[in-house]
């Protein structure tokens, strides 16, 4: 239920005045990417029929380097930093992303201006066509599973050691095709329930991997629209976009990522749910937001976790428990978990970089 959307007018004064102008939305260009731009689109169209929309796709770092391991590339606004540059630039207005895929710290200049409602933010076991296996319990010892992401690696790692963690890189109908292969390595995949939801693929879950087993990453399964900070126009219509309850989870779970000084390619997870809501005239007046929040080492020996608890009254203040999550965190063993896991990160840079010149 949308509750906490509602579609405002925009006031005469903000455009009535200038000819009307059309707002270029863009994403990367992977099928994902332009089905959620086309569902923003459709959305903003609907609520604003008076005013005219666009599409823009292009690639990213992310899209373009494919070989090389997520976890050494850094997940640093790897899948954002082209499209910020277009939107800077004035070529195009509204980035559409995957929440999870913005980095918690913005450039100059822009900002997340919607968050739209979340998507059931659950991780989803995927087995290879054609095999008997229901879920991850009934994998075989020895069984590859493919993700790259290091924060599913790290928890299933320290639940189920008798299973082999393999790399799988490419858009999710790449993914699932390398799976399907009949001579492919992969038994099964661990990929966001989301995204194959939003690209009509959600039969290819055979089962959800749900907290305590698995915490989601930060702000899966919710989409953002990031505007220039100075586009008063945009930030009216992502008024009308925003779904204030997720807003105020993922808010929460973005600054705890954001004290933690990582991106998506540190071994986080979350889980947040949000109760006793109170609205007040159709907005989002206060609510008991309760955050989980882990940290485990790549190896899956070390773990560490925590739930917050307490009414807040604002984004502001759903920040701020997320802040206290974190710092709890860190001062109880996940400073030492990601200490390890920069020093490794660098290390392995380093040696890549040494193999490359070795070559030239
Ligand atoms: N890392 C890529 C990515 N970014 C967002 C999603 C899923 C959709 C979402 O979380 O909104 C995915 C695919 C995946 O992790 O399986």
């Amino acid at each position: 239920m949308a509750s906490g959307s509602q579609s405002t007018s925009p006031t005469s004064d903000t455009f009535s005045k200038s000819k009307p102008r059309t707002f270029v939305l863009a994403s990367r260009g992977s099928k994902l990417a332009q089905i959620q731009t086309n569902t923003v689109r459709d959305e903003l169209e609907a609520a604003f029929p008076s005013l005219s929309f666009g599409t823009s796709f292009m690639s990213t770092e992310g899209d373009k380097n494919q070989s090389q391991a997520l976890y050494l590339l850094g997940g640093k606004a790897l899948w954002t930093k082209e499209l910020e540059v277009a939107l800077k630039d004035n070529i195009v207005d509204m980035l559409v992303h995957c929440l999870k895929d913005v980095p918690t710290t913005l450039p100059e200049g822009c900002e997340i201006a919607a968050i739209l409602e979340r998507e059931n933010p659950v991780d989803s076991l995927v087995v290879k066509q054609g095999l008997p296996f229901t879920d991850l319990d009934s994998l075989p010892v020895g069984s590859v599973v493919g993700t790259s992401s290091v924060r599913r690696v790290a928890q299933l790692r320290r639940l189920y050691p008798g299973l082999v963690f393999l790399d799988v890189r490419g858009n999710l109908n790449t993914r699932l095709a390398k799976l399907d292969a009949p001579d492919g390595p992969y038994t099964a995949l661990v990929l966001a329930k989301a995204g194959l939801v939003r690209l009509g693929m959600g039969d290819r879950v055979t089962s959800d991997i749900t907290p305590p087993t698995l915490y989601y990453a930060v702000s899966q399964g919710a989409l953002a629209v990031e505007i220039r900070s100075n586009d008063r126009e945009a930030q009216e219509l992502c008024r009308a976009l925003t779904h204030q309850e997720t807003q105020w989870k993922c808010l929460a779970e973005r600054a705890t990522l954001r004290i933690l000084e990582g991106g998506c390619s540190v071994p986080v997870g979350v889980e947040s749910e949000l109760t006793d809501v109170l609205m007040a005239e159709g907005r989002l007046k206060s609510a008991v937001l309760k955050v989980t929040g882990c940290v485990t080492s790549i190896d899956g020996k070390e773990h560490v976790k925590h739930t917050v608890s307490e009414r807040v009254e604002s984004a502001k203040e759903a920040e701020a428990l997320g802040e206290g999550l974190a710092r709890w965190l860190k001062s109880n063993g996940a400073a030492s978990i990601l200490d390890a896991i920069t020093e490794d990160r660098e290390k392995r840079a380093g040696d890549a970089k040494t193999a490359e010149e070795a070559r030239a």
